[in-house]
């Protein structure tokens, strides 16, 4: 097995249990797995030794929430000045025109992108399956993982109920149950692996309650558990929801969900801004996750996550990007600093602090994913999946007091130096190893175009115009 030497950094940011930070620390690792932490290691003869002198080391960052596709239909005039349901309503127009190679070019910018923030293991919701397109979407996305050497963790997601059936969605956009179904066993037959270094794992996630039908949600979760799989779903994002929720079920979405059998520690909710002091006690008596997404909440108008009384009543809360339209970025240490600046504005200047923020975006997005024995901190026995800073930038001239803080505190947002998901560089000099980036983006940009192009062209929308310019 391939060994790697990473020695005498400025600094190892473990978030062990303890949040120790090792000074002038070297980790060695063989294969995936970290086999020592400490001074002056003395395995020099490693297949790869990396100088991290006046680097700081820290644990790779893990995203609960993405919808990688989305890469492709970013800073859309249109869709910026709406809250959710309306700018769903937007996008759906565009996103019914995916094919599979602009779900394996937006996947490739998504993942780089978060891969040069420092991002090692990633969960993405792909849930836009349009009619008449053949082709296993969720499939290009896998592949796209494997070519940029992250942990993925693809969540086969679904829309069954269309507007036709009083959902959301255009039904253009919406599969049969049976469909979904038999393409979920598809996926998790083929891809998941429950191995404590996988590098694929896969989860079933019918989209929201607003977009599939009652019976996929029940069928899903048992799906789920027979094969000891997770469940994942929007859920608790918006005051819209609820009110559809209540209209449709009678009910609130959590009690809807729970009727299905979506309650337990096999579960983790994107978003869940909208709970009451009930349902939260509930979420922590069965251990649930939560995927928070500071920016996508904000841009959205969603609502702020009430972030301490999850975290009083044992509520297991991870960091997501959301999907880069709802976002716009895909950069996962601006996710944690946008948590922490969230939180000390709505909840006090005591609420939270860097540490507590890194820790949602790696301890505890590992708990989330119930990954909590492979990735989340460095430690012996875990995955060498860890990034690199320099601490020697004109950035942080100034601001060398507090390792564990620096990126955070700082608003460093450029790209990490260097990341390593299972002992393996994919991040070197804040490039991209073995992805010519200029030939990505461009493909990228020519299929964002072409979408947006089609969509007009079927819609009759001006999606380069804003609401704003229009009133
Ligand atoms: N932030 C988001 N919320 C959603 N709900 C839903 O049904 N789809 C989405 C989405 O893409 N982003």
């Amino acid at each position: 097995m391939r060994t790697l030497l990473v020695k005498n950094a400025k600094s190892i940011v473990t978030m062990n249990g303890e949040r120790e930070v090792v000074e002038g620390g070297s980790l060695y690792a063989v294969g995936q797995e970290i086999v020592a932490i400490g001074k002056d290691l003395p395995y020099e003869d490693a297949d790869t030794v990396i100088d991290a002198a006046g680097k700081i080391v820290y644990p790779g960052l893990i995203n609960t929430h993405h919808h990688l596709f989305q890469t492709l239909t970013r800073n859309l005039p249109l869709a910026q000045e709406c809250g959710l349901f309306d700018w769903l309503g937007t996008l759906y127009g565009i996103w019914r025109h995916l094919r599979p190679e602009d779900v394996h070019i937006g996947a490739v910018v998504g993942l780089g992108e978060l891969l040069k923030s420092g991002c090692t293991t990633a969960a993405d919701h792909f849930y836009c399956f349009p009619d008449g397109i053949s082709g296993e979407l969720i499939d290009e996305e896998i592949r796209a993982a494997a070519e940029l050497g992250i942990r993925f963790y693809p969540t086969r997601g679904s829309m069954t109920l269309g507007r036709s059936k009083g959902g959301l969605p255009p039904d253009v956009v919406c599969q049969t149950d049976d469909v979904a179904l038999k393409d979920t066993i598809r996926v998790i037959e083929r891809y998941h692996s429950a191995d404590r270094f996988a590098m694929v794992r896969v989860g079933v996630a019918p989209c929201a309650p607003f977009n599939v039908t009652s019976d996929l949600l029940r069928e899903s979760a048992a799906l789920a558990r027979s094969y000891k799989v997770r469940l994942h779903t929007h859920l608790a994002e918006t005051l819209d929801e609820e009110a559809y929720c209540l209209e449709k079920f009678g009910v609130r979405p959590l009690e809807y969900m729970e009727k299905h059998g979506w309650v337990g520690d096999d579960v983790w909710f994107a978003h869940g801004i909208h709970f009451d002091d009930g349902e939260i006690s509930l979420l922590g008596k069965h251990s649930c996750g939560v995927a928070h997404c500071p920016s996508s909440n904000m841009k959205l108008s969603s609502g702020v996550l009430p972030l301490l009384k999850m975290r009083d009543a044992g509520v297991r809360v991870g960091l997501g990007v959301d999907g880069s339209a709802s976002n716009d970025g895909g950069n996962l240490l601006t996710e944690a600093r946008m948590a922490y600046l969230l939180h000390k504005l709505s909840h006090g200047a005591a609420s939270i602090d860097a540490a507590g923020a890194l820790a949602l975006a790696t301890r505890g997005s590992a708990s989330v994913l119930g990954w909590e024995d492979g990735i989340g901190s460095l430690e012996v026995g875990k995955a060498a999946d860890l990034f690199l800073i320099d601490t020697r930038r004109l950035e942080f001239a100034g601001a060398l007091f507090d390792d564990m803080a620096l990126p955070i505190v700082t608003g460093f947002s450029r790209p990490v130096d260097m990341t390593i998901v299972g002992g393996k560089v994919v991040v070197d000099g804040g490039r991209l190893v073995g992805v010519d980036e200029e030939l990505a983006a461009e493909k990228a940009q020519a299929a964002a175009l072409r979408l947006v192009t089609e969509a007009a062209a079927l819609t009759g929308s001006d999606y380069r115009r804003s609401r704003l310019a229009r009133a």
